[in-house]
């Protein structure tokens, strides 16, 4: 039961394909495999996991990231609908630093994406009634969490649906600094 990696255009992104076995009582597929990933994410061990429901199709949550001892590895997995997920490079020695992608994650193609310390992550949307499903490598410490702005003119994010939900504090994220240098990991 091999699962498919793909790395994507940001270094240290990468697709995991789960294949799913049917049969008449349903299915079965394997969501992680330590052996198989231990290659794209150092030190592998998890510190939490966490579930995000999202009632309205447009719903926009991010970008965010944790910085310093408290910089992560996501793995995140849309286990319910369909959400866009966008993933920004602001690694200082990156060289695709400022750069990002996007990634369809649904349930029904039964993905899902690592996303590396230093790169900044977002989602929309795209089905009422979509949940994710996130593996950390690190701690939530409020303190050490940063965010950029969803409609940042640096990054012009294409997000393709209009944003019906977005926390006050999201709407309140900074964009990036003119100067931004990126971050030091
Ligand atoms: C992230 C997080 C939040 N919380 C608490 C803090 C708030 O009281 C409440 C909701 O937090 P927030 O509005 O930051 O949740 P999201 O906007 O979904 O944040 C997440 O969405 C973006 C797209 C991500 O990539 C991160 O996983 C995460 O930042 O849960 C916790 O207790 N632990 C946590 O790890």
């Amino acid at each position: 039961m091999q699962l498919e990696c793909f790395q994507k255009p940001i270094k240290g992104v990468v697709e995991v394909l789960s294949p799913r076995f049917g049969d008449e009582r349903g299915s079965f597929s394997r969501w992680f495999c330590a052996e198989q990933l231990c290659d794209y994410i150092e030190n592998l061990s998890f510190r939490q996991i966490n579930h995000s429901e999202n009632f309205l199709k447009g719903t926009v949550r991010g970008l965010h990231y944790q910085l310093g001892p408290q910089r992560e590895y996501k793995v995140v997995r849309c286990i319910r609908g369909r959400v866009l997920d966008v993933v920004v490079d602001l690694r200082e020695t990156s060289d695709t630093f400022l750069q990002l992608i996007s990634v369809e994650l649904c349930a029904a193609r039964n993905n899902a994406l690592i996303i590396p310390p230093g790169c900044a992550h977002g989602f929309q949307v795209l089905e009422h009634d979509s949940q994710l499903l996130y593996l950390h490598t690190a701690d939530y410490l409020p303190n050490y969490e940063g965010g950029v702005h969803l409609k940042d003119p640096m990054l012009n994010i294409q997000w393709p649906l209009s944003i019906t939900e977005i926390s006050v504090r999201d709407i309140g994220l900074p964009e990036l600094p003119e100067n931004f240098k990126g971050l030091s990991l």
